[in-house]
């Protein structure tokens, strides 16, 4: 099997991170924290980021790491930055051993820094570099919805390894999408999976809980023999993918139901695992340069499961060219069986607009 250790590592450390995520939500749920603050949001943001990046640098001296997040401001911010360390220093898994593979806690609070700081590479096409948003899904996660611990290692601008913690996702494959599933699943059993693939390899899934991994199989996408029924998922933000123009395709591909939206690449899980069928990011804003860290392990992990991923040109997204993909324009996730049907909608949607 290719890429053994840095999968291993890579599903350990975002299995390490999501627990401090949720820690991070529980407090907020308590009313330890107001409705209104939105520092757990940067809290878990950084933790993760922190123990993340440790775990790749402690296996992996050598390789990059583009992350979403730097510590400038945090290094002013002693108070939020001491709170933030208190976190990390306990965040552990339940299986030791497992932990002292990511290299145990980190040691000192200025460590921490440096490790979020170490997500500043510039990506592109050369040696290995991994795609990391430690919350993606911001909005989702203030507000108990879905979001994920995104983990992508890319060699020569090619995504190898994909990991998606997604804390607030059913456990049970079958269960239909809902948009209200996170609201009703923090910290629940039966809640929390992880996702993972390997390049040539397949995806796979395995419940994500107490930090434990284990278990899990592998996934695929659903076969759908008549679109009209597909499901459909797309973002709860208005401003990241355009709504009007989602319900236009629906209609021209004769789909029915409403589509189901959710913050976050639990969209690309949802799909890789046959809950959702097929994902459309429209562009909102001609001007805007989707990111890698959101999108990297999404990608490879609903191709691995069957599917294809395109943007809505139909062109692959480029993970090579830097911590952007300027050369693509939104993207198109379906079941591979159906993705020229859906991409044609598309482009008659859209080229109507131009
Ligand atoms: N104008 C825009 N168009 C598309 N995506 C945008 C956007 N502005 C921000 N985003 C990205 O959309 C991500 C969330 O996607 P989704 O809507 O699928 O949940 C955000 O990630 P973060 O939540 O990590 O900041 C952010 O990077
Ligand atoms: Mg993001």
């Amino acid at each position: 099997m290719a890429f053994e250790k840095e999968l291993k590592v890579a599903q350990l450390a975002v299995a390490r991170a999501s627990i401090l995520t949720k820690s991070v939500f529980a407090e907020k749920a308590k009313g330890t924290i107001s409705k209104e603050d939105k520092s757990p949001v940067t809290i878990g943001d950084y933790g993760a980021q922190a123990l993340i990046i440790a775990a790749i640098k402690h296996n992996f001296p050598e390789d990059e790491v583009v992350g979403e997040e730097e510590a400038s401001t945090l290094r002013e911010q002693k108070e939020l930055s001491s709170k933030i360390w208190n976190l990390v220093k306990d965040t552990k898994l339940s299986d030791e051993d497992s932990d002292t593979m990511l290299g145990g806690p980190l040691k000192t609070e200025d460590d921490m820094l440096n490790a979020i700081d170490a997500g500043n590479s510039a990506g592109g096409a050369k040696g290995r570099i991994w795609a990391l948003d430690p919350i993606d899904g911001t909005k989702g996660f203030l507000r108990g919805g879905q979001y994920a611990v995104c983990l992508a290692l890319m060699v020569d601008g090619d995504v190898k390894v994909g990991v998606l913690g997604c804390p607030n996702l059913p456990i049970d494959d079958s269960e239909p999408l809902k948009e209200d599933m996170g609201a009703a699943a923090t910290d629940k059993e039966g809640y929390g999976v992880l996702f993972s693939a390997v390049q040539g390899e397949g995806a796979r899934i395995q419940p994500l809980t107490r930090g434990a991994l284990s278990g899990g199989h592998s996934i695929s996408v659903k076969k759908v023999t008549d679109v009209t029924q597909a499901v459909m998922c797309e973002s709860v933000e208005a401003g990241h993918s355009s709504k009007g123009d989602n319900a236009e395709i629906a209609q021209k591909l004769g789909v029915t139901g409403k589509p189901v939206q959710m913050d976050s690449q639990a969209k690309y899980g949802s799909v890789a695992r046959g809950a959702g069928d097929i994902y459309l990011r429209l562009p909102v804003r001609k001007d805007y340069q989707e990111k890698i860290w959101d999108h990297a392990a999404g990608d490879l992990i609903v191709r691995e499961a069957g599917g294809q991923v395109t943007d809505i040109h139909g062109n692959r997204l480029n993970f090579s060219i830097g911590r952007t993909l300027r050369d693509n324009k939104g993207v198109v996730a379906t079941p591979a069986n159906i993705h020229a049907q859906v991409l044609k909608a598309v482009g008659e949607v859209l080229s109507a607009k131009i």
